[in-house]
């Protein structure tokens, strides 16, 4: 059944989707559990993103980190005469401490890579190159990592026109806010590069947050002391379980995970996740929210691009299809 290949006319636009493929229109959120008609009320004071895997596709930059990265082990392992099988034998219990799947070339689900900062990932680097037997200091793993500079400026976002959606939630009132693990100067440029620095009024980094970094709650207890809202009136949405963790321990209103990034819809209803949706652009058909106060301020045209925000964009195809055809 969910192979045959039909056609339809979506929104002005020819795509074709195997028969069952989920549309905007025809997604039903009571079928991805402990969610009913009654959750669909919940209209929250703040919207907590994620921002990596959730809002920017950030899988390209850490595949480039790892690649980069293991040819300066291999070239360590070189330098101090190490035989080619051990630096093997290193490589692979450093790809698998940070969580990379040479096999798939991608991250693991929810691993130190996608969820952790970057202290965290260096940490754990240097602590596995150190145990499986090449004599380095933290510091020279640390320069490694500097030197690749901001990794996440040509990350793309994950929705077109993100701009527009962060839009349409502030014209209903809601506060939008940014939880990442990323460093600031990276999420700055990310914010930058997608024109939506101006549609954020709060977020907190991973170098900002100490010890204290997701999925502790305290980033969000941040947040919502920054904005003057309670965890309860906020909904988190995040593509890791550190995401949905935060969200649980932070008593938060509603968690959502994303199918965008590394985590598996599994993983994220085991970890907290209220609802798992395959992007953020159908938290749009989640809330309780009238396009019409949009219209106002908009177009017809731009209601419309926001009901198409899953229509075209492979990522989110993908991950269409990652929530009918579950990994596990
Ligand atoms: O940069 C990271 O390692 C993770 O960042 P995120 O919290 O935005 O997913």
């Amino acid at each position: 059944m969910r192979s045959s290949i039909n056609f339809l006319t979506y929104h002005r636009k020819l795509f074709w989707f195997p028969s069952s493929m989920i549309t905007m229109d025809s997604f039903d959120f009571t079928s991805v559990a402990r969610y009913d008609d009654e959750n669909r009320t919940f209209l929250p004071k703040m919207i907590v993103f994620d921002k990596d895997g959730t809002l920017g596709d950030c899988t390209p930059a850490l595949r480039m980190w790892c690649s980069k990265m293991t040819a300066a082990v291999q070239r360590k392992c070189i330098d101090i005469g190490i035989s080619t099988a051990h630096a093997e034998h290193i490589i692979s219990k450093f790809h698998e401490s940070i969580g990379w799947d040479v096999v798939v070339d991608d991250v693991v689900p929810s691993a130190p890579l996608s969820a952790g900062t970057w202290d965290e990932i260096v940490d754990v680097s240097a602590a596995s190159l150190h145990a499986s037997g090449l004599t380095i200091q933290h510091q020279e793993v640390l320069g490694w990592h500097q030197d690749l500079g901001d990794i996440h400026a040509e990350d793309l976002p994950l929705i077109k026109s993100l701009p527009r959606f962060l839009q349409f939630f502030r014209h209903h009132g809601i506060i939008i806010s940014i939880c990442t693990s990323d460093d600031r100067a990276s999420t700055k440029t990310c914010l930058q590069n997608w024109e939506i620095t101006h549609l954020v009024d709060y977020s907190i980094c991973g170098d900002e947050v100490g010890k204290e970094c997701k999925p502790s709650p305290e980033p969000l207890f941040e947040l919502c002391r920054r904005a003057g809202v309670s965890p309860s009136e906020c909904l988190v949405v995040g593509d890791t379980s550190s995401d949905t963790q935060m969200g649980v321990r932070a008593g938060a209103g509603f968690v959502v995970g994303v199918l965008t990034g590394s985590g598996t819809k599994e993983q994220l209803f085991s970890t907290g996740a209220d609802i798992v949706l395959p992007s953020i652009g159908f938290l749009k058909g989640l809330l309780p929210l009238s396009t019409e106060p949009f219209i106002r301020y908009g177009s017809i045209a731009d209601v419309m691009d926001i009901d198409e925000f899953d229509s075209t964009d492979e990522h989110i195809f993908k991950a269409k299809n990652e929530l009918m055809y579950p990994r596990f």
